[in-house]
């Protein structure tokens, strides 16, 4: 109906001064709960890997900055993208050149840079996984999610624990195990972490963002079809229910092929392709709840609102870290990294 109020809200934020309008919407709803509202982006390349390295970053840039103002629009207040999401997923190839030519400060480069502006612009946080490039310790390369804060502020950076070794997964050559441990950042829009790719296979390292304080644990990946899939849909989601935590799975999309055929080391023959990356970006919550996923074969953006209050609710009702026993597992631990260890095994003599 013409002239129809469109609803109480929208009218009270039209005309009552915001101090005002906090008041009154704690008196009609009570407390405020933070709500907070997440974007996951799963994107392909956007140009040839045959192009200069500088067109392919910037023909992603151009995509990922469209894609950043669509979460824009929905309100996102934290954005992860994909792991190396600046570049193919080159680290099959076992060649340095040009991948390594991707690797930038994860201070200062010009996709930190990037993202500063967009956070600033945006009033969001972005997760941004790049291929670092460390001048001050030896022009070492290493796997690494920058945080930048809503106001543009680089926060910090997280490092890759756990590197595979496995299948056309050959990274090893390229990078080290990260070294900032399992750093947590707090924002103004909740406690945070980045749990990078093959580290998800590794209960330890999502626990110990947990036992940091983390609410909300990014999976920012890149893993193909005939690898993991079956494991895709468990390993984030049983994270959550673990550690009373959410967590947000992301996986890149399409099939990248490289110049140069190389092969998987198991006597089949040389082929200049990945297999194709599954997309399928999911979030879960603690009470082991889930979105559906975004699609195998097309770029997305997923958008979630997580309430917080959730990850407290869940260790009440369930004791799952009051019940944890790192201490006995502490002394266990100890023990089964001494050489000299020997595993209590009863064995039947009968
Ligand atoms: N990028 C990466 O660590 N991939 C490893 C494969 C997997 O964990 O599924």
């Amino acid at each position: 109906m013409a002239g129809e109020m469109v609803s109480l809200e929208q009218c009270l934020e039209k005309y009552v001064p915001e101090r005002e309008l906090k008041e009154i919407t704690r008196i009609l709803y009570g407390r405020e709960l933070p709500i907070v509202r997440v974007g996951v982006i799963q994107n392909s390349i956007a140009a040839e890997t045959t192009a200069p390295v500088s067109e392919q970053r910037a023909a992603l840039h151009e995509k990922i900055t469209h894609m950043t103002e669509a979460a824009a629009l929905c309100g996102v207040n934290i954005l992860c993208y994909q792991e190396a999401w600046t570049m193919p997923f080159a680290f099959c190839t076992r060649e340095k050149q040009p991948w390594c030519e991707f690797a930038e400060s994860a201070e200062s480069g010009p996709t930190t840079q990037l993202c500063q502006e967009l956070a600033r612009k945006h009033n969001m946080v972005i997760v941004s996984p790049i291929l670092e490039r460390d001048s001050i310790h030896g022009d070492t390369l290493w796997n690494t999610a920058v945080v930048v804060s809503n106001t543009g502020y680089y926060l910090g950076k997280s490092r890759k624990n756990h590197i595979p070794r496995v299948g056309d997964f050959n990274e090893s050559t390229y990078y080290m195990e990260g070294d900032t441990g399992h750093v947590v950042f707090q924002t103004q829009f909740g406690r945070i972490a980045v749990n990078i790719c093959y580290g998800r296979h590794h209960p330890q390292n999502w626990m110990m963002y947990g036992i940091n304080g983390a609410e909300i644990v990014f999976n920012p990946s890149a893993t193909v079809g005939g690898l993991s899939e079956p494991m895709w849909g468990i390993e984030a989601r049983n994270a959550a229910i673990a550690n009373s935590y959410f967590t947000c799975a992301i996986n890149r999309v399409g099939t990248e092929t490289f110049p140069n055929e190389f092969t998987s080391a198991d006597g089949k023959p040389a082929h200049k392709d990945f297999g194709h990356f599954y997309g399928s970006s999911y979030v879960a919550a603690p009470d082991g709840s889930r979105t559906p996923s975004l699609s195998r074969t097309h770029d997305g953006l997923l958008v979630c609102d997580l309430d917080l209050n959730l990850c407290r609710q869940v260790k009440d009702r369930w004791g799952f870290r009051m019940t944890q026993r790192l201490d006995l597992y502490a002394a266990s631990l100890s023990a089964a990294i001494q050489p000299e260890y020997q595993p209590p095994v009863v064995k039947d003599m009968c």
